[in-house]
């Protein structure tokens, strides 16, 4: 059974691990740090790490794109899309007035993963503007933190499964900005794997460094992809971390390496000078609603 790198349980991540594999055939290894989730697979200790890559609101999620391309080598084997429906979550009983009802006035402390605190802004600023703000690791600890701290006007911000997870309560359901809140994760790792669904698509990332001093080299990157027909879902610069202003270009293309036309793409782009590393090709899964079976 393969080992799968992931935050603690009740997180975000852990639940979309459920949903790709149904639940069946892996075995979750917990890491408090998104960190020591990539190094699990780098160091072999595990076979696999799922990791967030983009969100509907907050968009990339730049700390782990630095991670997959400066800190380890392991390739992209899977992507899917997950909701993330975050909530307030706090210890059974606080902030309820004498009728029962929600009063966040007593909040002093709100805690949560930076992207998930970042998906409600409207909501702290509407209704705990007096709150202080703390990010943790991941909204499961955020959860867990509130948990062994009663008593002291603390909340969280996490998914159903940590409050269940914690046997903590949601006093205000689905708390994000925007109605339709996303996660696109990547499964990452040295090996293909076996999924228990039916892919809806396939990707490559690459990454392509220009060459210094050529004027119209992204536009000719870009039309190498074009006259082929070569459709892209996403293209992003990222700092080269060697010299200020210097970047990459990561390009996800809506073909699998094996195609006929994709590998010519990539060698002209290379006679142009560029460097180019594939960071994955893979199947792409997206959601359904009616077929999640996370328990
Ligand atoms: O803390 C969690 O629950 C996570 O799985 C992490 C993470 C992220 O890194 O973006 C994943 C998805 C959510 O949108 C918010 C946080």
């Amino acid at each position: 059974m393969k080992s799968i790198a992931v935050l603690p349980e009740g997180t975000t991540s852990h639940e979309a691990l459920l949903y790709l594999m149904k639940g069946e055939s892996c075995r979750p290894a917990f890491h408090k740090l998104i960190s020591d989730v990539f190094l699990a697979t780098a160091r072999g200790e595990s076979d696999y790490s799922v990791i967030p890559i983009e969100n509907t609101i907050e968009g990339s999620v730049s700390m782990h794109m630095d991670w997959l391309i400066h800190e380890v080598d392991l390739p992209m084997q899977a992507e899917w899309i997950y909701p993330s429906i975050q909530n307030l979550i706090v210890n059974p009983g606080e902030f309820r007035n004498a009728e029962g009802k929600a009063d966040y006035s007593g909040i002093t402390k709100i805690l949560s993963h930076p992207v998930a605190m970042a998906q409600c802004g409207l909501f702290i600023r509407a209704n705990a503007p007096q709150a202080e703000l703390e990010t943790v690791g991941s909204t499961s600890e955020a959860v867990e933190i509130v948990k062994n701290n009663p008593g002291r006007g603390w909340a969280a911000i996490g998914i159903e499964l940590g409050a269940r997870t914690h046997g903590l309560e949601i006093i205000a359901p689905k708390i994000t900005d925007h109605g339709n809140n996303f996660t696109r994760f990547v499964l990452v790792g040295p090996e293909k794997l076996q999924i228990p669904r039916i892919s809806t698509g396939s990707k490559t990332s690459v990454l392509v460094t220009l060459p210094e001093d050529f004027p119209g080299a992204l536009h000719q990157v870009l039309s190498a992809f074009a006259w082929r027909r070569l459709n892209l879902s996403r293209i992003e610069s990222l700092p080269t971390k060697k010299k200020l202003g210097a970047y990459y270009f990561y390009i996800d293309v809506l073909e699998p390496l094996d195609s006929v036309l994709l590998p010519a793409a990539i060698e002209e782009i290379k006679a142009l000078g560029c460097m180019v590393r594939i960071l994955g090709s893979y199947p792409t899964y997206t959601y359904e609603e009616e077929k999640a079976e996370v328990q």
